[in-house]
């Protein structure tokens, strides 16, 4: 039995949830549905998640909501309408929406994960009713009633263990099930969503709670390919590919399936399988633990990912035992995390996403560091994104590294940080973000010459 998730891109208006329909008709086995809320229809649209943070913000706010309230409602009516969904039906949907903002919430963090949620827990309840209205016997399954419990961290929340049992009995209902992703409930029955993206998480939980043979992730891309296909023009497809490329790939900016949404795949070694839902007949991208033998390329992909700033500590001498733990401790006491922390004989870079500063934050990150450290030199660089350089068939290959830094200087690229981990399945370099497109592109003709 399979799991299939369908993105915001496939259940964005009436004709792509047709095809959602025609997906799931064609294979008895996709029995769990999971979906996400109505995504962009064109360029320029917002997604409903997007509606849905503005309309907490201005509940937070206190500014008037028609406006915000009928721009989600009319977003749900074009898919009812189309299928023809009773008024009673398509009303329950839009009283949910206007009473948002009636229940109680134990703070704004509960609100806004609870608005959000709804993009997705609506969508469900109406494609549920659009399954029936198209002959199959389908129901709403709501992640507190599937077991789908979470961590208490209510916009940023993990899946705690236990759920995958509890899941686990709904494995033999013989119906489909639609649930909802993005979102389960903590212990105390509250609403916390994953991070963004994070219906793709939902997928893979559901999978391997069921015991799925198969987690089918429906997007809008044929399948994924060796660069991003909106930096890289006709990029070559990856049919195929590790559970450890597509983990780093994912992190390194592959936004089209989620790197935590993995680690349950891997967790159950169930195989992913990337498709298109405006295609479905085309082959996708396969995920699994088997390497590929002898691949075409050493290189199977080649992301990158913005907004990254670093924080360069310089002191003779340094201690690097008590000075990281000093960096750590200070880090943790503001809530931030790290990513990177690459160092010589004398400095140290933390490497870490910007948007967790505020200019005021880093003002005060910065004094705590100089009264802890002692420094001889310390500043912060913005605006770093990090290349990432990813495939298995690298490893043991020599002449790989000097290949990609002599496409990047032909660049005139500069390279602030550049780091090999020990698996050699990755090489990732830091460099100025204005520069990000043209080294994907560069390294792409590098690495896949005669494409
Ligand atoms: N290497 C890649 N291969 C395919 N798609 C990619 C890649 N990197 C980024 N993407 C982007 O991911 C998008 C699909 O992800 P997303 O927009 O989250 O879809 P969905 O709405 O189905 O969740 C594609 O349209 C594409 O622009
Ligand atoms: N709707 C949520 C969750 C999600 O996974 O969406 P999508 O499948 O459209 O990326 C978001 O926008 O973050």
């Amino acid at each position: 039995m399979k799991v299939v998730k369908f993105g915001g891109s496939s259940l964005a208006n009436a004709a792509q949830v047709q095809k959602v329909v025609n997906i799931i008709k064609a294979d008895d086995q996709r029995r769990f549905v999971v979906v996400s809320a109505p995504g962009k229809r064109f360029a320029g649209d917002i997604k409903v998640t997007d509606l849905l943070i503005t309309y907490a913000n201005d509940v937070i706010k206190q500014r008037p909501l028609d406006d915000i309230t009928n721009q989600i409602i009319s977003r749900y009516r074009e898919i009812a309408q189309a299928f023809h969904i009773s008024d009673d039906d398509f009303n329950e949907i839009k009283a949910a929406i206007i009473k948002l903002p009636d229940h109680s919430y134990q703070d704004n963090d509960y609100l806004m994960a609870a608005f959000k949620a709804h993009g997705e827990k609506l969508n469900a309840v109406l494609f549920a009713k659009v399954l029936t209205s198209a002959g199959l016997n389908a129901k709403y399954l709501d992640p507190k009633d599937a077991g789908l419990v979470v961590t208490d961290r209510p916009n940023d929340a993990d899946i705690i263990p236990e759920s995958y049992d509890r899941l686990g009995e709904w494995a033999s209902s013989s119906i489909i099930r639609v649930i909802p992703g993005f979102f389960g409930y903590n212990l105390q029955g509250q609403i916390c969503t994953f991070s963004r993206g994070g219906s793709d998480i939902t997928g893979a939980i559901v999978a391997r709670g069921v015991h799925a043979t198969k987690y089918e992730n429906f997007t809008d891309v044929n399948a994924i390919y060796a660069a991003n296909p909106k930096v890289v023009e006709n990029p070559i497809a990856i049919h195929h590919m590790t559970f450890r490329e597509m983990r780093e790939l994912a992190y390194a900016g592959f936004s089209v399936f989620h790197d935590e949404a993995l680690i349950p795949a891997i967790q159950g070694d169930i195989e992913v399988v990337v498709k298109n839902t405006n295609h479905p007949s085309e082959r996708g991208t396969s995920i699994t633990s088997t390497k590929r033998v002898n691949p075409a390329y050493p290189v199977s992909g080649i992301a990158s990912s913005p907004d990254f700033c670093g924080i360069y500590i310089r002191k003779y001498m340094l201690d690097k035992k008590s000075y990281s733990q000093k960096i750590l401790n200070i880090l943790a006491q503001y809530g931030l995390s790290y990513e990177h922390m690459p160092s010589g004989i004398d400095d140290l870079t933390v490497i870490m996403k910007q948007d967790q500063l505020t200019p005021d934050l880093e003002d005060l990150l910065i004094r705590e560091l100089v009264i802890a450290l002692h420094p001889d030199e310390i500043h912060i660089t913005h605006d770093y994104a990090l290349l990432m350089v990813v495939g298995e068939g690298m490893l043991n290959r020599t002449g790989l590294m000097s290949k990609a830094t002599d496409a990047l200087a032909r660049q005139n690229v500069k390279l602030v940080m550049v780091n090999q981990g020990a698996s050699e399945i990755s090489m990732m370099f830091g460099i100025q973000q204005d520069k990000a497109d043209a080294s994907v592109q560069a390294l792409y003709d590098a690495f896949f010459p005669d494409l």
